[in-house]
């Protein structure tokens, strides 16, 4: 069945619980992060998140339809600590972003406030046989969200932003060669993060993330975040730019956000 854009066929992310109940489930991401209610947790400082990456990981860029993905084979990229209660492989990136001249681009927002995109770097719990096999457990896979901010200039996501155009269409797909690091797309603080427990933020929805948002936004150019738009999708009325590819907050229902940071 041609199931179409999830973000602009039918009423969008507000219909997904038709095909989808979990959409209205207990964990279900993203959410606001109201900073007036989450917890500072001392045992998050006490075990430090650990983030390795390395600079031969990336292997490949693909439009998947709904946005870029650099897949990677998680070699030397992994990620422990803080939160999580084991080790986790590094297994791809990829992003969400808003409109031309729009505040909105990010799915989770901070006080009721979008950034104009957020990255997902999304790791595998090694405790499972691989990412198929954890993509659905409670504890399959921790996500580390950093929202973008316009700045200066990131020249190294810059160079991810140089294959788009090599990736036109939906399946499109072209080989890395070249070192790129995703360590490059860490804030330069990523000691201060918020961490909950929540889902994918598409169909099929899995709720099973362990959410690891940066507190500290990356900087990039207003050119990079335009170029996040040249990617092309499929929508209703035909192949044309891709943004607005993001899910709006969702109840927090019974879940308190955690802090790193007092
Ligand atoms: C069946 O496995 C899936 C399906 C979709 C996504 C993508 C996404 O829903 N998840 C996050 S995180 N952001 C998203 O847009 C996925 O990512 C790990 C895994
Ligand atoms: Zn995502």
């Amino acid at each position: 069945k041609k199931r179409g854009n999830i973000y602009l066929s039918g009423a969008g992310p507000s219909a997904w619980h038709e095909e989808y109940p979990v959409a209205k489930g207990k964990r279900q991401s993203p959410v606001d992060i109201n900073t007036n209610k989450t917890k500072f947790d001392p045992k998050l400082a006490a075990d430090p998140l650990t983030i390795r990456f390395s600079d031969s990981c990336c292997q490949s860029i693909v439009n998947t339809g709904i946005s870029f993905q650099v897949t990677s084979n998680g070699a030397g990229c992994e990620l422990s600590g803080g939160p999580l209660d084991s080790t986790y492989q590094f297994a791809q990136f990829h992003a969400h972003w808003g409109a031309y001249l729009k505040t909105t681009g990010s799915e989770h927002t901070v006080d009721g406030v979008s950034y104009p995109a957020e990255l997902h770097l999304v790791h595998w719990n090694t405790k499972y046989d691989d990412f198929k096999d954890a993509v659905d457990k409670p504890d399959g896979l921790a996500v580390i969200a950093v929202f973008f901010k316009r700045g200066k200039e990131h020249p190294g996501f810059g160079k991810i932003q140089d294959l788009f155009s090599k990736i036109p269409a939906k399946g499109a797909k072209v080989n890395i060669d070249f070192e790129f690091n995703p360590g490059l797309l860490m804030p330069p603080d990523s000691e201060n993060y918020w961490t909950y427990l929540g889902s994918l933020t598409t169909p099929p929805l899995y709720e099973s993330v362990t959410w690891i948002v940066m507190k500290e936004p990356l900087e990039v150019s207003v050119e990079q975040i335009a170029i996040l738009r040249t990617l092309l999708w499929e929508t209703p009325n035909g192949v044309s730019q891709m943004y607005n590819n993001f899910r709006p907050p969702v109840p927090l229902r019974d879940r308190v956000i955690r802090a790193s940071f007092g």
